[in-house]
């Protein structure tokens, strides 16, 4: 049982009006959420009213639950905090698992909030409605895709209980469960109380930072592997200061894409492996002593490398803990490390601020017929005029034309790779930034989430979102070529625009692209659809050196 910081337990005699609802929607909000995204049904619809009548936090319903937590997801990914996703008990929650993994996966703390059955009802013995095996089934399925759990069906230890859950979903920066049942929420109900967050082990930081400087120092070819907790914990600032002043090469992994946006550090680009940029690649593979912070080791991540990295040359501090090849510290929080690195930083190589990395710019204004990394450079052209704008990127070649873009916010699910991510998170873009994304997305993600387009009317929602329409599953075909099942209709995405409250126009060649992009990006007053037209059996250049390079690895593999 966690420790809470003191005066909690007299906090708790006092509710001052509060009710569970509203007690829970303050602790939410003291621990940085910055509004809730959702969709009712019964089961929920009294802690919908409390969302609403309190306006603790501004309420975006969206059409379907997927999208819910992707948008909720990627709330959190740009806050680095709770992102929030209320959804009803049974074919609400459950139609949200596949998003709630994603963000497990990738490490996104994503507070779900279910509605449930009232104690009476639970007693009455009937199968209930939305109920699939028992009353706890969905429970038991969300323990799986959670780091924390509760149901919150005794309003004494609720605050407790909320306490653990979100301060849970903050330390380990993944999604967890919050049960409420309908006859509860308005039960009155105190403060939630802060708990005293876990004591960074300052002194076993230290110790571990002097063997990781000592260990930088004594190799010939030190570099450094940043991943997405640089992210979550927002430590971009600290790590390029950090990086700065040690002078070793940087490089950040494929999920940590669109990490240091704006920072200055020694930074080579993204590793890719076979599939990105040699010199990269050569840095982070030919290091012998390379540091991870915050890297998940995934396939996305490692997986396309002819040479495998040693990994008992390596330091990885991930999840909480440091590992050596030969033994661990547990318990050193990664801004910990950061915080003792920096204290004994200096210079041990040369590598400067490098400039930015290498991205292609200047489409020629002609009436050549369009391919995918055409899109990339055309958004390089337009944010080298007019500012970089923030990216959602959807899986399928978006994800790797996201790649050929330059250093900007993006979010993109580089790991798990759900499709349907794209639009809701541009979405969310919009409500937690402020600021007006850029989505790219394929014609197949598109059919699965695109259209929650039409809500953007009702929010006041701009993104300009390209649709990269190749009448294919594209990126299977890369793996497997001969198949017609790969081949989709043209659904013609462009016309629906207007219908759904946006402007579209779809666009073939390079002028039509530049023509189109400008003049999206100055009307601001609804969503812009740019259907962009491709050819099947066309791929940008980092997917055709991904799905190249995962070819030769099979190849090598089966010899
Ligand atoms: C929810 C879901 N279903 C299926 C997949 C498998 C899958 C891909 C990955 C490998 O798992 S890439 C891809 C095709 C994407 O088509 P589109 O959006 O049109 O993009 P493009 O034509 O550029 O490929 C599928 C179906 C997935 N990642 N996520
Ligand atoms: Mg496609």
């Amino acid at each position: 049982m966690q420790d809470f910081a003191p005066g909690a337990a007299v906090e708790s005699r006092r509710t001052n009006g509060r009710t569970l609802a509203t007690a829970l929607l303050d602790a939410l909000k003291d621990r940085g959420a910055r509004q809730v995204f959702g969709l009712p049904g019964d089961f929920v619809l009294p802690f919908f009213r409390a969302v609403q009548e309190s306006a603790i936090l501004p309420l975006y319903t969206l059409s379907h639950e997927p999208s819910v937590g992707y948008a909720a997801d990627a709330a959190a990914r740009l806050g680095s905090t709770l992102g929030v996703a209320v959804v009803t008990y049974g074919a609400g929650a459950l139609n949200m698992v596949n998003a709630v993994a994603q963000a497990y996966a990738e490490k996104s703390p994503v507070v779900v909030i279910s509605g449930g059955p009232g104690a009476e009802e639970a007693r009455m013995g009937l199968g209930l409605h939305h109920q699939v095996k028992s009353l706890n089934s969905q429970f038991e399925i969300f323990r799986e895709v959670t780091c924390a759990q509760a149901i919150l069906n005794d309003p004494d230890t609720a605050p407790f209980e909320i306490a653990r859950v979100l301060d849970t979903a903050l330390s380990m920066s993944r999604p967890v469960y919050l049960e409420i049942p309908r006859d509860l929420v308005d039960r009155p109900c105190p403060r939630v109380p802060r708990l005293a967050l876990p004591q960074a082990d300052a002194t076993a930081a230290r110790a571990c930072a002097r063997e990781i400087l000592d260990r930088l120092r004594a190799a010939e070819r030190p570099a450094i592997l940043i991943g997405v907790e640089a992210r979550r914990y927002g430590l971009e600032g600290k790590l390029a200061a950090l990086c700065r002043a040690l002078g070793v090469p940087v490089a950040t992994t494929f999920m940590g894409r669109g990490l240091f946006a704006g920072e200055i550090l020694p930074l080579l680009g993204t590793y890719l492996g076979s599939a990105g940029e040699p010199d990269v690649a050569e840095a982070v593979e030919g290091a012998d002593c390379l540091l991870m912070l915050g890297v998940i080791l995934s396939d996305t991540n490692f997986g396309v490398s002819y040479r495998n990295i040693d990994l008992r040359a390596s330091i990885r501090a991930f999840d909480g803990a440091v590992a050596f090849s030969h033994h661990n510290y547990p318990g050193i929080l990664l801004e910990a490390l950061v915080d003792a690195l920096a204290e004994i930083a200096e210079p041990i190589g040369s590598a400067a601020a490098a400039p930015s990395p290498r991205y292609t710019t200047g489409l020629v204004y002609d009436d050549t017929p369009l391919e995918p990394s055409d899109v990339a450079t055309a958004l390089n052209d337009l944010f080298a005029t007019s500012g970089v704008m923030p990216i959602a990127a959807d899986v399928g070649d978006s994800l790797f034309v996201g790649l050929e873009v330059c250093e900007t916010d993006l979010v993109a699910p580089g790991y798990y790779a759900s499709m349907g991510m794209g639009v809701p998170a541009g979405l969310a873009i919009c409500t937690a930034t402020g600021r007006r994304p850029v989505v790219l997305v394929g014609d197949g993600a598109f059919q699965m989430t695109g259209w929650e387009l039409g809500n953007c009317r009702r929010y006041g929602w701009a993104p300009i979102v390209l649709v990269l329409n190749n009448r294919s599953w594209e990126m299977l075909r890369c793996f497997q070529p001969d198949q017609p099942y790969h081949d989709l209709d043209d659904w013609h995405f462009a016309q629906m625009a207007v219908p759904l409250g946006g402007e579209g126009v779809r666009v073939e060649t390079r002028a039509q692209l530049k023509d189109a992009l400008a003049a999206a990006y100055r009307d601001g007053r609804s969503f812009q659809l740019i259907e962009v037209m491709l050819p099947r059996g066309k791929t940008s250049r980092s997917l055709c050196r991904y799905s190249a390079a995962m070819r030769q690895l099979s190849v090598l593999k089966d010899e």
